[in-house]
């Protein structure tokens, strides 16, 4: 907080603050002084994830290395607030609150997910069975949820981006804040991954900007839906040229859904799926619903020829209607929040040398405590390994389009 020349206190909200006292305690530091690296867990755009072990106290953790030649200073400390900021929430990756840069990365740390990400375990062109899925879906739509609540819009859903603890998702969480925006700003340029990204922003030669916005968190999300369930993109873009995306929205356009006009691609699903769909995929993303609607469709079955049936329970024994007011934290925690970083040091060399400082993974205020191939459509789809481990032919590579800076 600071104080306004007429003496009033003008107000910097939490996430300037988190980044603030972020920027005071960054130092540099010998990596291999604290930390054995046991494997590289991933690769993105801008740098990589390891697992490593700290030294002194044995803690498990995934170090998040993002490269200084292509990462500013202010987007770190930008997605390490943000990545605290969320981390409440018990569907989301929590955070240690350590960070610190050598000469080449800046680095942060987060809870390590011990089954990876999504994308792994979706069996292409066949999808997870479909208590597995439901069960994922109610888990990153109450994350989903919640990164709404707090106004922020996460803009970069895809499987990769949902870690997963087991193989049958009883307990998967969201991460990479990397795009994160407060919804309403303005930027610059489309960013995001193809087959996810919402048909407003597909549009060539659009330059002019664009104001954050829910709804393409809503749309990525039906996507991501779509490819757990058949292991298949519903398209590679959402533009006119893709023959499946068109075939899509001339349904979608139809005053009067005739059984026998819907697409190829999605007769497979109950009529209660298709109803889903046609909520999150709406062409219009003033019609898109919230994500929270499809809390209200995991009674139904989704799949015409499953053999899991449907699955009424949510993953957490919660009940349905409530969940976002069980998810927001008040503003005193959000307070408690930032005075416990305030007195905690982001440096992993202090939280070893302070008494009373462990390094465990800063805590929710209201935790609960409970515990594709890329997927592939039937179309042209460029078949592109996601890494250089020999997973080619396991994935195909959606093209990534413009960063935002
Ligand atoms: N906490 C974690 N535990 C286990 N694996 C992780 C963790 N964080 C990331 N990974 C793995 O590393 C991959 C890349 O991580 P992340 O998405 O955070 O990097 P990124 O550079 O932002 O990627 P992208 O460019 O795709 O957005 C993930 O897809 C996942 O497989």
């Amino acid at each position: 907080m600071s104080t306004s020349p007429n003496g009033s206190r003008a107000s910097i909200d939490l996430l300037e603050e988190l980044q603030i006292i972020a920027a005071d305690n960054l130092e540099k530091l010998d990596i291999n002084k604290y930390y054995e690296v046991i494997r590289e867990l991933g690769k993105g755009t801008y740098g990589k994830v390891d697992l490593v072990v700290h030294k002194f106290r044995g803690t498990k953790m995934a170090l998040k290395f993002l490269r200084k030649k292509t990462t500013k200073l202010k987007s770190f400390l930008r997605e390490y607030s943000i990545s605290l900021y969320v981390s409440p929430c018990p569907y989301i990756i929590s955070m240690y609150g350590i960070l610190f840069e050598t000469d080449e990365y800046y680095i942060f740390a987060q809870e390590y997910a011990l089954a990876g990400d999504l994308f792994d375990i979706i069996p292409p062109q066949v999808g997870l069975p479909e208590t597995v899925a439901k069960r994922c879906v109610h888990q990153v739509a109450l994350a989903l949820d919640y990164i709404h609540s707090k106004k922020l819009v996460h803009r970069d859903i895809k499987p990769e981006n949902v870690l997963i603890f087991d193989q049958e998702c009883r307990k998967v969480k969201l991460s990479d804040f990397g795009m994160t925006r407060r919804a309403g700003s303005p930027v610059k340029r489309v960013s995001g991954t193809i087959p996810y990204t919402a048909p407003e922003l597909c549009v060539p030669g659009r330059h002019d900007g664009f104001c954050v916005d829910y709804s393409t968190d809503v749309w990525a999300f039906g996507v991501l839906l779509f490819c757990m369930l058949t292991g298949n993109f519903p398209w590679e873009k959402a533009l006119p040229c893709d023959a499946f995306y068109e075939e899509f929205a001339r349904w979608q356009q139809q005053p009067r859904r005739r059984a026998g006009a819907v697409p190829s691609q999605w007769r497979r699903f109950t009529s209660e799926a298709l109803r889903m769909f046609r909520h999150l995929l709406a062409i219009e993303k003033e019609q898109r619903c919230s994500v929270s609607e499809v809390l209200n469709f995991l009674c139904y079955c989704w799949m015409l020829d499953t053999e899991n049936g449907n699955t009424a329970t949510s993953p957490t024994g919660t009940v349905l209607n409530g969940h976002v007011a069980e998810l927001s934290s008040s503003s005193s925690e959000e307070g408690d929040l930032v005075e416990r970083l305030k007195q905690q040091s982001l440096s992993p060399m202090c939280a070893v040398a302070k008494a009373g400082i462990d390094i465990e993974p800063v805590t929710p205020p209201y935790s609960t405590g409970s515990t594709i191939n890329s997927p592939s459509t039937n179309n042209s789809y460029e078949r592109v390994s996601r890494d250089n481990n020999g997973n080619g032919g396991r994935i195909l590579v959606t093209t990534p389009i413009e960063i935002c800076v």
